[in-house]
């Protein structure tokens, strides 16, 4: 099977900040992995370098097993790739619809599975809020307003930074009842949340970051039950 996303030995750089230490990391068609990792260990660092917005000075990354050098984020977005950044990103003067529509566009393969209904369904509170601008929607909706944006895309790996990122406990229910949805329907999903036992529950494998290194990858069942390597890694 041909990964979605595999990089291999990436060091990515802030100016004459070393952030990544040669990271490998893959993402198969349907898994879902977790990336966990204290504070400042390089998490979205490594999500911005494997979405194009900062360009590694080492390592590579294929696409569907394909290679270019340096592709713009557009360029991975239509090779089926859909970030929803931290801080979210929808447009504020746009009402919901249209924030849906404008995002819609056929999957990789001309797939249309993800409709402006199926994504309504999938965000019943969206539907009570079609007129609202996006300025006028609280966090959790902008927040699913986001990923709906995202699904409007078809894309075959969704990457979720920090989705539930202050956000009340009942809209954080949701929103993992949304990830669970996503991946029920088959599309890869690669997630950073503080929340690591809703990552690890959500997830069939993680990869542990420590200081720009990877440390840890395990299937998450297995590194749910090892306090030891959650203790040490995540301080917890
Ligand atoms: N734009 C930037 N310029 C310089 N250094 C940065 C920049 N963004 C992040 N860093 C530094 O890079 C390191 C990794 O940050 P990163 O945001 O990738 O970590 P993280 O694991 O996602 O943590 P957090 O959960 O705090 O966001 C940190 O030391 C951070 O201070």
């Amino acid at each position: 099977m041909t990964a979605l996303i595999q990089a291999e030995g990436l060091h990515t750089y802030y100016g004459a900040s070393h952030i990544l230490f040669g990271v490998d990391i893959a993402i198969q068609p349907g898994e879902s992995v977790g990336l966990l990792g204290r504070n400042g260990m390089g998490k979205t660092t490594l999500i911005r370098t494997l979405m194009g917005h900062i360009t590694p000075t080492r390592g590579h990354v294929q696409y569907r097993g394909r290679s270019r050098s340096q592709p713009a984020p557009h360029q991975i977005a239509r090779m089926g790739v859909a970030y929803v950044p931290e801080g979210r990103g929808i447009f504020p003067n746009l009402d919901v619809r249209e924030n849906l529509l404008v995002a819609a566009r056929p999957g990789f393969d001309g797939r249309q599975d993800w409709t402006y209904e199926r994504v309504m369904e999938t965000f019943p509170r969206l539907t009570e809020r079609l007129s609202h601008g996006g300025q006028q929607l609280s966090g959790g909706e902008q927040q699913m307003l986001a990923i709906g944006r995202a699904l409007m895309t078809n894309p075959d790996v969704l990457i979720l930074d920090e989705a539930t990122e202050g956000l009340a406990p009942i809209i954080v229910a949701e929103i993992w009842r949304i990830i669970a949805t996503i991946r029920e329907a088959g599309v890869a999903t690669l997630i950073v949340d503080r929340n690591y036992r809703k990552v690890l529950a959500h997830t069939d494998r993680c990869v542990v970051l420590e200081k720009g290194h990877v440390v840890e990858t395990r299937d998450s069942v297995t590194l749910a039950q090892n306090t030891e390597l959650l203790t040490r890694y995540l301080g917890v």
